[in-house]
């Protein structure tokens, strides 16, 4: 028999001081090793212990010692690759989880490569290459909304979708075919209404996935937001009042911030990278002039602007300067200092709509300032949005698009009625661009591409 893979081990809990430390073994030598190393309290052959069965003993080298350990046992097919999987569950910390995982390679596995138990999955055909993509994404989650899209990409939703927009395909294939196979038929009518209806729901759903991208993008990296406006009209205190903590240096002196400041808040489960940026004005100061064009890159790079402005103060040829500059971006106007007395007036700030007015020194209307955030750039976005699937990945995005371009031909072909032919190679390639997404067709750069951004032991 021709051995597939060869038997793979790896550290799959963090390292580090920890309760618990798994080493995690698969493949089809992975009983034999256990053998070599381990003795059960009860005595059992290694090879008898049951499928999903948990048991107690220690880990030796040679004649030495090692651990005390519970070992999992999982029998091919039931396991997370398909193959015999054997889980150490060891005393966490650094040297012991390692000095098992070198025991294990001692006698005969070889170290696991990034995310090569989830590519097992995947070539062992228990989970399609969306699935895999999932997992990777669930366990960099860092907001609920993308933790919640991940589970249901690994679930298996995207799988199911392509899945269906594979057979409507298919059922056109099957008619193109038989078409092109016995012309002397003599079917006048080149495709029927029905399969026309396949081709065009095909080609709308693609349309709407690929919308949901813009979307599914913001939910899994964040949404750019950046603070700008002129210096000391707040915006260091707007970044500390939304973070709750005194992180960015607030004082009297316009000019204070030099350099942009980063942080990441959570409203209703969805990241929002907020930066703090320089205040914009003209200035002869070096340093403070790098911060002001720094600021003006961050604003291009925004998904969403704060224009934050002074209540106290009548607006400046500053102001001015940075909302011209804002130009076509998503912004919110912010009134800050409404503890002082009034002396704005926005009436000439007519390209922006949405208007909040707050006090961030004591802390006024910032409830609502998130509120406001949410409503504006992520609930008409992301909440309300009618369609199930939201796509986070660029890969599918892009197959999607091959898709429906193959649609336009056949479209363009059935159209000027050219040679049936011609639809049979369009429909072969949206095929094939459906399949790239599960995975069915894939190149080993294209899964490496996918692997690489795994962890070991994953
Ligand atoms: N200890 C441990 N915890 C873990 C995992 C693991 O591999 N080991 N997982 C992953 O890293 C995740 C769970 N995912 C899993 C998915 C499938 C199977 C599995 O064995 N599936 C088989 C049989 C199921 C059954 O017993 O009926 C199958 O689908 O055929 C195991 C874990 C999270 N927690
Ligand atoms: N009265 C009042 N003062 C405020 C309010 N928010 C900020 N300030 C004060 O305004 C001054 C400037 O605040 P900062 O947050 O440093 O302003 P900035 O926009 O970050 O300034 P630069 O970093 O210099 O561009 C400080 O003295 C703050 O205490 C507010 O809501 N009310
Ligand atoms: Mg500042």
């Amino acid at each position: 028999m021709i051995k597939m893979f060869e038997t793979i081990a790896a550290i799959s809990t963090p390292i580090g001081e920890g309760g618990i430390g798994i080493v995690r073994i698969s493949g089809d030598e992975s009983f034999d090793i256990l053998e070599k190393i381990f003795k059960p309290k009860s005595k059992k052959n290694v090879k008898d212990l049951k499928h999903n069965s948990v048991n107690y003993g220690h880990i030796y080298d040679e004649n030495e010692i090692v651990d005390e350990v519970l070992v999992m046992v999982m029998k091919a097919p039931k396991s997370y690759t398909k193959e015999d999987v054997i889980e150490i569950n060891c005393h966490g910390g650094y040297l012991i989880t390692e000095k098992i995982l070198e025991i294990v390679l001692k006698n005969g596995a070889k170290l696991a490569d990034a995310g090569e138990f989830t590519r097992r999955a995947f070539l062992n055909g228990r989970i399609d290459l969306t699935q895999a993509e999932a997992v990777i994404d669930l366990i960099k989650s860092k907001s609920e909304k993308n933790l919640t899209l991940s589970v249901e990409q690994l679930r298996g939703d995207l799988k199911e979708k392509v899945g269906e927009l594979k057979k409507k395909l298919l059922d056109v294939a099957a008619h193109v075919n038989v078409v092109i196979d016995y012309p002397e038929e003599g079917i006048d009518e080149p495709l029927p209404k029905e399969l026309w209806g396949n081709l065009e729901e095909v080609h709308s759903e693609c349309d709407i996935l690929i919308k949901s991208y813009d979307k599914g993008k913001k939910i899994k990296e964040g949404i750019k937001t950046s603070i700008i406006g002129r210096p000391n009209v707040g915006k260091s205190s707007i970044l500390n009042s939304l973070l709750k903590e005194e992180r960015a240096i607030v004082t009297h002196i316009p000019g204070t911030t030099r350099d942009s400041i980063e942080e990441i808040i959570n409203i209703n489960g969805i990241s929002l990278i907020l930066v703090d940026t320089a205040g914009i004005r003209k200035t002869e100061d070096i340093v403070e002039n790098i911060g002001v064009e720094k600021s003006k890159t961050k604003i291009k790079e925004s998904d969403l602007v704060l224009f934050v402005l002074d209540n106290s103060e009548e607006l400046t040829k500053e102001d001015y300067d940075i909302y011209k500059y804002i130009d076509d971006k998503k912004c919110l106007g912010i009134i800050n200092k409404i503890d002082k007395s009034k002396k704005i007036d926005i009436s000439k700030l007519d390209k922006i709509n949405n208007w909040i007015e707050i006090s961030a020194i004591n802390g006024l209307n910032i409830d609502k300032l998130e509120e406001s955030i949410y409503k504006f750039i992520l609930e008409d976005d992301i909440k309300n949005s009618s369609e199930k699937l939201i796509l986070t990945n660029i890969r599918h995005k892009s197959s999607l698009e091959k898709v429906k371009d193959s649609i336009d031909n056949i479209f363009n072909t059935l159209n000027m009625e050219m040679p049936m032919d011609l639809i049979a190679i369009d429909l072969r390639e949206a095929l094939d661009s459906l399949s790239e997404i599960t995975g069915e067709i894939s190149s080993e750069d294209l899964l490496d591409h996918v692997f690489k951004n795994f962890c070991v032991g994953k």
